[in-house]
């Protein structure tokens, strides 16, 4: 039988079987020796006992604001420690990607294959005992069950640190962009780029894109209703859009991602960023009143997108980790460093960002309550209150928090069609991938959930910690101190999500540089991009409150 199933090798060592009653691991640039590279080098050794650990790290960062005000208010002192969180995040990334989700081993088609989702452990053998390798039974726990005891929604649970709904759309509307899986091909498929290309605005692709341009003045198609300037109906454009229930005529707009007309949140960041792309165009053509409408576009698209990674890193992610570090977004820094711009999206990362019980069950918009069936398919929703009302709204309403039985009633089929695909494509135990990410593994039911009562029935359904499935452990991981989920979503989300984003092109050294962006004007704009403008410059009325916490 395959001896590499109980995963011998330990710390990024490779098994290798030798006939049918042997193995051996490759320890190769691990930095351990040994049968299961289990021994560290001197060199290691000594590393690892000085590298403080992440829930100390997280601590030091959460904690100490009076140290950290004036960490932040050194330049030198901010810029030192980004770059290292830069290059510490990005190195535990494989660039180029190593496994795909058809083999347990590296392949060559795993590099070349840009319509799978890369895999960043390979998938369990067919041939092993049981699905997670050895360890636990041979069959998993039925997915109703599981949903039913972990993910129900009994009562809405809200972000403890005071995260906004305007958040929770921002993590949709930013990440579809990149998290594109074609379903008809199937669960290890993607449609994407696999980066972050501002195709959920401007289109999946070129045919798309001509479509939804208006092809004067560099700018995207629009239509005024209100005073206000929204997206075309998609009756004069003709785009590709899927909707989740049927759709009316006075709903169906032309947006950059096929699925944005299914929530209104995600309808206004498309409406939000089409104004933006318009008046980015409008202010380069007074400074090059000699472009055409080709150089305005691409140079408006180049705009957008260094100021969605600016607002991403520096406002959505510093919410996210809630850290009180100042985080920078600053591509000079890894300039003169060994660092590949490139980027594979990897299905772990897609699953691991499948946070619904951000959600709330239903929305207060201006004094009126809709539940989400009421949401669902109805963009226009954004037009009735208008864009200052609504980004107002969901500003002042607490998201939900991203932990166990917070799921609500319309995301639960969501989450059932990730387990079947977490367990069609053999993903290994969550235990491994803690490893993986330099984590230790959870020895204990009682010491991934913090909870007696939640250990026992995660006991009653896999035996063994070692058996608890990817998506079921950072659901049910335990909250560290202040912070919006488990401590595995941070440590494996960190690195994809700063690999990605600062592998883009235009963090490389050849982009990097005002001439990229139209020049100062367009300099600017990137590098003073914040959330509060996107909207308050694209609004006619006064600025709202415009915030990813409540106030
Ligand atoms: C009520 C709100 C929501 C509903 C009804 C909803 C519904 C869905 C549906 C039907 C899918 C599967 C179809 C597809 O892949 O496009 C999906 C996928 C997904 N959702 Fe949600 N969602 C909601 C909110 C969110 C939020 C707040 C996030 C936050 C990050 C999120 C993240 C994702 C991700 C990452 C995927 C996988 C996309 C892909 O791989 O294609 N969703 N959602
Ligand atoms: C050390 O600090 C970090 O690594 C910070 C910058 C950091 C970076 C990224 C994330 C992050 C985690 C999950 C999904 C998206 C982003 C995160 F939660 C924290």
């Amino acid at each position: 039988e395959n001896l590499c199933c109980s995963y011998p090798c330990q710390n990024g060592g490779v098994c290798l079987t030798k006939g049918f009653n042997d193995y051996e691991c490759d320890c190769t640039s691990t930095d351990f020796y040994g049968r299961y590279c289990e021994v560290p080098t001197f060199t290691k050794r000594i590393k690892l006992w000085l590298k403080p650990s992440p829930s100390t790290l997280h601590n030091l960062l959460i904690g100490n604001k009076w140290f950290w005000d004036i960490v932040n208010s050194i330049p030198f002192i901010r810029k030192f420690i980004m770059k290292r969180v830069y290059t510490i995040r990005s190195d535990i990334i494989d660039s180029p990607p190593t496994y795909d989700n058809e083999h347990s081993y590296i392949t060559v088609d795993a590099n070349y294959n840009l319509s799978f989702f890369t895999r960043t452990l390979p998938p369990v053998p067919i041939e092993c005992p049981t699905p997670m390798g050895v360890a636990g039974q041979t069959k998993l726990p039925d997915i109703d069950e599981l949903v039913q005891k972990l993910f129900v929604r009994e009562k809405f649970k809200p972000e403890p640190r005071g995260t906004s709904a305007l958040f929770s759309f921002y993590a949709q509307h930013f990440t579809h962009q990149f998290f594109k899986t074609d379903i008809k091909r199937g669960p290890q498929y993607q449609w994407g780029g696999h980066g972050v290309d501002m195709t959920h605005v401007y289109g999946k692709d070129k045919h798309d894109e001509h479509l939804l341009r208006s092809h004067t003045d560099g700018k995207l198609k629009f239509q005024t209703i209100n005073d206000e300037d929204w997206p075309p109906f998609n009756k004069d454009v003709g785009v590709e859009m899927k909707y989740i229930l049927p759709v009316q005529k006075d709903n169906d707009f032309a947006l950059g991602h096929s699925f944005f007309g299914n929530l209104p949140g995600l309808f206004m960041y498309a409406t939000i960023w089409m104004r933006e792309h318009n008046r980015v165009c409008d202010v380069m053509r007074k400074a090059h009143p000699d472009w055409d409408d080709e150089r305005l576009f691409q140079t408006g698209k180049l705009i957008l997108l260094g100021s969605t990674i600016r607002i991403t890193v520096e406002e959505y992610i510093q919410q996210l980790s809630n850290y009180n570090f100042k985080l920078l977004f600053d591509p000079t820094l890894l300039f003169g460093e060994p660092f590949q711009y490139q980027n594979r999206v990897a299905l772990e990362f897609n699953h691991l960002y499948h946070w619904h019980p951000l959600m709330p069950d239903d929305f207060n918009i201006g004094g009126t309550n809709y539940t989400i069936k009421d949401f669902l398919v109805n963009p226009k929703l954004v037009i009735k209150h208008g864009m200052a009302n609504f980004v107002d709204s969901l500003s002042k309403q607490n998201a939900g928090s991203i932990t166990v039985k917070n799921h609500g009633k319309y995301t639960l089929a969501v989450v059932k069609e990730l387990m079947k695909h977490g367990r069609t494509l053999r993903l290994q135990s969550f235990n491994n991938y803690r490893k993986r990410f330099n984590l230790p593994a959870h020895k204990s039911f009682q010491e991934l959930t913090g909870n007696k009562k939640l250990a026992k029935v995660l006991e009653n359904f896999y035996g063994d910690i070692d058996a608890v499935e990817f998506y079921v452990g950072l659901i049910t991981e335990k909250r560290r101190p202040k912070a919006v989920f488990g401590e595995t979503i941070v440590e494996m989300g960190a690195p994809y999500s700063v690999k990605g984003i600062m592998a883009n092109p235009i963090c490389s050294p050849k982009y990097w540089k005002p001439s990229t962006f139209g020049g100062d004007v367009g300099w600017e704009i990137v590098n003073t991009a914040t959330l509060k403008k996107l909207f308050c410059q694209n609004l006619k009325e006064n600025c709202p409150e415009v915030s990813f916490k409540v106030p």
